[in-house]
């Protein structure tokens, strides 16, 4: 048997890798795992170190201040290895302090030497003994929030202008916090009953979500491992994402396009709701992409689904005008409402990215519009909770397009728990509000002219 790497090394490795090359947490960490390179009970250790040293890496770099302010020359391992430890000091209960400060000193040794190894040696310590600094002295709401929940300040003060100090700080919490894998029970073969049996039988802990009838909630494990997902009963999604299938409100023999569908989450719900009939035109920008849109389908039996590679942008050219029954545009956008999954992306993204995303989503938002029948239905949506991606792209359209108006029906289509948060014919869910990820869904209809 080949020896296994030792887990803090692993780690250190990949958020040194992250930080250097703007990589994927998620991929890195996956990657590593099904190299096998570590122990089976170490996986769960790792992605904690992984994530949590991300996740709080701007507070603990706080903490970290007046040491790396003092010793300038500091190389980014040894600097990646003190926040490694410090996040196991501070937020892990079941490290010992000691455990985690020798395991460092061990780690210096290795790949330094003698000085950098009492350095961290020297850092750590000071600060089991002297405790943290305190963040009280930080007076601006914004710059307290940013340090405190580790989100950088621009994206903060963008927040706090947009949703005020309280929403924001929530919001902010809730990004640290785990996620809840929900899965989507394929209704067309199979009860939610009887999958939430079946995921039972194998050991998962899972519940019926109260938000929505096909919305189960996994507690423990992961259902991407389970039968019921290899024999295409079921999907993993989030609830938000749930919500845009019923947005559309669906009728059989339908025809249905999604301008930007993979990898199909929302293309195999909206042929789920289409009860295999009608069909689904689903569209995106990259071949390997679609593929992951026809492998879903046949995962899932579903046979109503024609995917293809296509620049949605070109789509007005491509379909006849006034066809389709519905239009989906879940737009490429910043993804800041899925941030708790992806802790890698508050330092790598930039607030000039929002206004070039907007001008991609109005130019797809454009060249589907002439697509829908008159009384269709155009549903936009984006895991972003940024109104220059969201109510403005909507507001611009609109303007633009007095052929369309907002489609205020669409509440009667939502579930009970997301009423409260409709505002006429669109809605902005954000992470704290049901427990899924911040999303945003416009319903539009299209005028009888
Ligand atoms: C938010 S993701 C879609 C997720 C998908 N609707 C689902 O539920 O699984 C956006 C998708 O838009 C695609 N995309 C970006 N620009 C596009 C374009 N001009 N034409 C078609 N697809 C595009 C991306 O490749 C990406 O797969």
């Amino acid at each position: 048997m080949s020896k296994k790497k030792n887990v803090r090394d692993t780690a250190l490795q990949l958020l040194e890798t992250i930080e250097k090359n703007q990589a994927y947490s998620n991929l890195l960490l996956n990657s590593a795992i099904d190299k096998n390179e570590i122990s089976q009970i170490d996986v769960g250790l790792l992605t904690e170190l992984v994530y949590g040293t991300l996740q709080r890496k701007m507070t603990i770099d706080f903490y970290l201040k007046p040491f790396i302010e003092k010793n300038k020359k500091l190389q980014s391992w040894v600097i990646n290895l003190l926040r490694m430890t410090v996040y196991q000091m501070v937020y892990l209960d079941k490290i010992p302090e000691r455990a985690a400060i020798f395991e460092a000193v061990e780690i210096a040794k290795r790949r330094g030497h003698k000085g950098i190894a009492s350095l961290v040696n020297g850092v750590l310590r000071s600060i089991q003994r002297n405790g943290l600094p305190s963040l009280d002295s930080i007076e601006d709401p914004a710059e307290r929030i940013s340090i405190e929940t580790s989100h950088p300040l621009w994206l903060v003060r963008r927040w706090v202008n947009q949703f005020g100090v309280e929403k924001t700080l929530e919001m902010c919490e809730v990004n640290l916090t785990a996620p809840l894998q929900t899965g989507r029970v394929n209704l067309t073969r199979i009860s939610r009953d009887e999958c939430l049996a079946l995921l039972e039988e194998e050991g998962f802990e899972v519940e019926p979500s109260p938000i929505l009838p096909e919305a189960v909630k996994c507690l423990r494990g992961n259902l991407a491992s389970s039968k019921a997902f290899k024999y295409g009963l079921l999907t993993i999604q989030d609830e938000s994402s749930m919500l845009v299938a019923h947005a559309l409100g669906i009728k059989e023999e339908e025809v249905i396009l999604d301008a930007c569908a993979a990898p199909g989450g929302k293309t195999t719900h909206i042929a789920e709701k289409l009860g295999n009939s009608g069909k689904v035109l689903s569209l995106d920008l990259h071949e390997h992409k679609v593929k992951l849109i026809s492998e879903n389908a046949e995962r899932l039996g579903l046979e109503n689904i024609e995917a293809q590679k296509m620049d949605s942008r070109q789509a007005a050219t491509q379909f006849e005008k006034e066809s389709i029954d519905r239009v989906l545009l879940d737009a490429p956008c910043s993804g800041l409402g899925v941030m708790r999954r992806k802790p890698d992306m508050k330092y790598t993204k930039k607030e000039q990215d929002l206004s070039q995303l907007q001008t991609i989503q109005l130019s797809l938002l454009e060249s589907v519009a002439p697509l829908l029948k008159a009384r269709g239905t155009l549903v936009y949506s984006t895991c972003t909770v940024d109104r220059e991606e969201n109510q403005e792209v909507i507001e611009k359209f609109l303007r633009e397009h007095p052929e369309f108006e907002g489609d205020t029906t669409f509440a009667k289509r939502m579930p009970e728990a997301i009423k409260p948060l409709i505002n006429g014919f669109d809605v902005q869910i954000l992470p704290q509000d049901i427990g899924s990820d911040g999303f945003y869904i416009a319903c539009l209809r299209k005028k009888v002219e």
